[in-house]
């Protein structure tokens, strides 16, 4: 039912907005849904939680901690049906250098099967800072599904790129 992607696509909206701009990285929201009842399990912002965090590091991580475990075991408690709502598509390279969100959705993996099942996305990232964002593929191919959820591609960038020079 598109409705309920739109929806979730609207909570992750609603999240990257809380997000402090900076000129060189994106203000992003996510939400961690189990889709099997449509629960919200956690919500994330761009630089929401201590150091350089991304959006959807910061909900997993508030999973995570929310089970007593860091962000990396968060895979021991996700709901097997786990999905991500994402504004921008994971990062696969972050100029800080950190861990990107791409290998933090697939390290979600316990035994033959990554918990986050599927991600959808509003938009993928523009090539300003990383040059063209391949996180998609790289998902794709450790059977992790994307989805684009349409209709707020504009929105969602004018809130991304709000700390960046005109
Ligand atoms: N999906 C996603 N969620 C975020 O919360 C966020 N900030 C980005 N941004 C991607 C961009 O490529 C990186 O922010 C820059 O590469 C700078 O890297 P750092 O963030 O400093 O590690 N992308
Ligand atoms: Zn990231």
């Amino acid at each position: 039912d598109p409705s309920h992607h739109e929806a979730y696509m609207r909570l992750a909206l609603e999240e990257a907005k809380k997000s402090p701009p900076k000129p060189f990285n994106y203000c992003v929201g996510a939400v961690l849904v189990d889709e099997t009842n449509g629960e919200v399990l956690a919500t994330g912002y761009t630089l929401e939680l201590a150091g350089n965090t991304h959006a959807e590091q910061c909900a997993l991580q508030k999973y995570a901690q929310a089970h007593g475990l860091p962000e990396e075991r968060v895979g021991e408690v996700l709901p097997a049906q786990t999905v991500i709502y994402t504004t921008m598509e994971p990062c696969t390279l972050r100029l800080s250098g950190n861990l990107p969100c791409v290998d933090r959705i697939i390290r979600t993996r316990v035994g033959a099967e990554p918990k986050v099942k599927k991600v959808y996305l509003g938009v993928k990232e523009p090539e300003k800072f990383v040059g063209e964002n391949r996180g998609r593929a790289k998902l794709e191919g450790e059977g992790i599904e994307c989805i684009h959820v349409p209709g707020f591609e504009e929105e969602i960038l004018k809130v991304a790129t709000a700390g960046h020079e005109e």
